[in-house]
């Protein structure tokens, strides 16, 4: 059976010559839960991910994904243990329609092979597919659409998309709401709630209404270490969170 801890990391460190961005992190992910990272600005957020999704190798400190050390691994192959990080791995072409957009990670899922193509059976299988994912995130009437010129919360919708095309366990999201209007956050938070079932989902964000509407669990940061952990309502009333969002003038660069 697997573990109830999908993401286990212990002990993340990460240094920049002598400073000290990321300093002992231990972090539990619950499998199937909307987890995030959230601290005021400078405390460590994006080195946290970057570490977690591969983009840095920490100084010392190790990851387990599904009980299994990750902390060597580099980004493709963890996506291909179902740790996927969107926005970046799943790279919209603004060139090609939304429905090849998502055509185009459905078959990298596949395999890219030539046999693939010759076979009409799958084409007819990959279009129902593609169908569907459109469905899932709300673009089915934008399918012909080229990508670059759907609205900015569109294009994530469309990111997100690409990204359930690997059909990933647990998907990792850096800011979603970052430069987003009103309308476009609401639509996304519902998308990211609906996408959720039966996946684990872990996010970098800005937006606390977002946070505390969306997310079961919150890790606190500041300095590089873990200042406070738990629901929203408890966090929120730690004494040392308002501190340190009141100390560096808040989260929203105000
Ligand atoms: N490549 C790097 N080299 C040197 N210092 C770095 C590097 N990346 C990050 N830092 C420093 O590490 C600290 C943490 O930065 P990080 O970007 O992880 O914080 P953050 O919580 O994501 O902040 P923000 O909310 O402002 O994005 C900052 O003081 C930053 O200047």
């Amino acid at each position: 059976m697997k573990p109830d801890i999908v993401l286990l990391a212990s002990g993340l460190t990460k240094q920049f010559g002598g400073f000290t961005a990321v300093g002992g992190v231990d972090l539990q992910v619950r499998r199937g839960s909307i987890h995030a990272l959230i601290g005021p600005n400078g405390a460590g957020k994006t080195t946290c991910f970057n570490l977690l999704t591969k983009f840095l190798i920490p100084t010392s400190g190790t990851i387990l994904f599904n009980g299994k050390d990750i902390t060597r691994d580099n980004a493709s192959e963890i996506a291909r243990k179902g740790l996927v990080r969107s926005f970046q791995i799943s790279a919209v072409f603004p060139k090609l329609t939304v429905q090849n957009n998502v055509r185009i990670a459905l078959q990298r899922k596949g395999g890219d092979s030539f046999d693939f193509w010759r076979s009409s059976s799958v084409l007819r299988k990959l279009d129902g597919q593609v169908e569907q994912l459109l469905e899932a995130v709300g673009l089915s009437s934008f399918r012909h659409i080229l990508a670059g010129e759907l609205s900015y919360g569109r294009k994530r919708a469309l990111e997100i998309a690409t990204t359930l095309a690997l059909d990933p366990e647990m998907m990792l999201l850096d800011e979603p709401m970052a430069g987003m209007g009103r309308e476009d956050v609401e639509r996304i938070a519902s998308l990211i709630r609906r996408v959720s079932a039966g996946r684990t989902i872990l996010m970098v964000e800005h937006n606390l209404s977002v946070v505390s509407s969306l997310c079961d669990r919150i890790t606190v940061l500041a300095r590089g270490k873990v200042l406070a952990e738990g629901d929203y309502a408890t966090v929120s009333g730690n004494p040392l969170v308002v501190e340190a969002y009141i100390g560096t003038g808040g989260s929203h660069g105000h």
